[in-house]
């Protein structure tokens, strides 16, 4: 059987290190995409010169010609610009926007059948906009931004903790943005809800309210420390995990932005919201029960990504 299609739309910094984790768990065979001259070829060759050493049996190109990405089974984008310190994610709304039209473009006319994964930002509204551009179905087309989050939040309760990630789950919804969701009452230690833990004795209210705020800025903490560019290791293994889930069919159930059509209560717009991932694609949105107070926070969340879409629509006019 032959090995699947990896194209890597974007081949900076987490193109790069998806090209490298994609290779070392041989998900298949990797096509690195980028505009910049050289750098999709010469990343490729260099992943390609480590295999002797890890033993990898992948094929790794690079090239900056739509036509080398047909017949891709997983399209992940991560073209365009990242933000640098004293920028948020909308910063990047407009020139974020162009990319997608491009890309979207691409993906159409090269790989209308793949299972995209978009991680450019402002996410949300980019993954709504290159669905729209692509013309794929929506339950092909989501955002990697759950994951990670997720995987902060988990990080820092581990810590506080002391006890191992592994047996730490978390759920961020809402979009990917200052005002995004950590669940307090669906992330747990060993299943035990985080209230339960602060009754007994674990943590207090202040510390939980610390990492949940920790979660919200985490991508801008890391901005701030590295002054060039943002997260992009953590970002990668991210949407890795939501391609394997793809390609081996295994139903992991991973927030996701995906594109809501009532679910939870949002109409005609991608968020994030937990999904069921496998070989269909986004095969489920789980319609989850929040609470009033976290409908509130997801509804203020749902709003900041409509005015992003609605910035969208004034700047092409394609989309409204
Ligand atoms: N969704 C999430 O959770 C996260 C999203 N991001 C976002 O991911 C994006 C990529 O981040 P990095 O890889 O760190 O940035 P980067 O600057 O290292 O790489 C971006 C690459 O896109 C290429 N590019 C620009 N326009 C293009 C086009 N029209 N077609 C093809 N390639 C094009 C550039 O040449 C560059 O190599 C940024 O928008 C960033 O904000 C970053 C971290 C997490
Ligand atoms: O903060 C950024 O600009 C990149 C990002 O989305 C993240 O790391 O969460």
């Amino acid at each position: 059987m032959a090995r699947p299609k990896i194209a890597l739309i974007g081949a900076g910094n987490i193109g790069g290190t998806l090209a490298h984790l994609a290779a070392i768990k041989e998900l298949g065979d990797v096509v690195l995409f980028d505009i910049a001259d050289g750098l999709p070829q010469g990343k490729a060759l260099d992943i390609a010169e480590s295999g002797p050493v890890e033993k990898i049996d992948a094929a790794m190109s690079g090239t900056s010609d739509y036509s080398a990405i047909a017949g891709a089974d997983v399209c992940i984008v991560t073209a365009g610009v990242a933000r640098k310190p004293g920028m948020s994610r909308d910063d990047l709304l407009g020139i974020n926007l162009k990319v997608m039209k491009s890309v979207g473009e691409g993906i159409r006319d090269n790989a209308p059948d793949a299972f995209v994964i978009c991680i450019t930002n402002p996410l949300d509204a980019m993954v709504w906009a290159l669905q729209k551009f692509s013309g794929l179905p929506t339950h092909k087309v989501c955002g990697m931004a759950g994951v990670l989050d997720s995987a902060r939040f988990r990080h820092f309760l581990a810590e506080e903790f002391n006890v191992s990630m592994r047996d730490v789950t978390a759920f961020v919804l809402g979009g990917h943005g200052d005002t995004m969701v950590p669940s307090v009452r669906y992330s747990t230690v060993a299943g035990i809800p985080l209230p339960d833990l602060i009754e007994m004795g674990w943590t207090t209210q202040e510390k939980l309210d610390a990492m949940v705020q920790r979660t919200r800025d985490g991508g801008a903490e890391i901005v701030g420390l590295l002054k060039t560019g943002s997260a992009f290791y953590a970002p990668a293994a991210s949407a890795i995990e939501m391609a394997e889930a793809y390609l081996k069919d295994q139903k992991r159930v991973l927030p996701c932005a995906a594109y809501c059509d009532g679910d939870l209560g949002v109409k005609d717009m991608y968020v994030g919201v937990p999904t069921v991932i496998g070989a269909g694609g986004v095969e489920k949105v789980v319609n989850i029960k929040l609470n009033k107070e976290e409908q509130e926070m997801f509804d203020t969340s749902v709003n900041a990504v409509k005015g992003l879409v609605d910035a969208c629509k004034g700047i092409d006019s394609s989309l409204a």
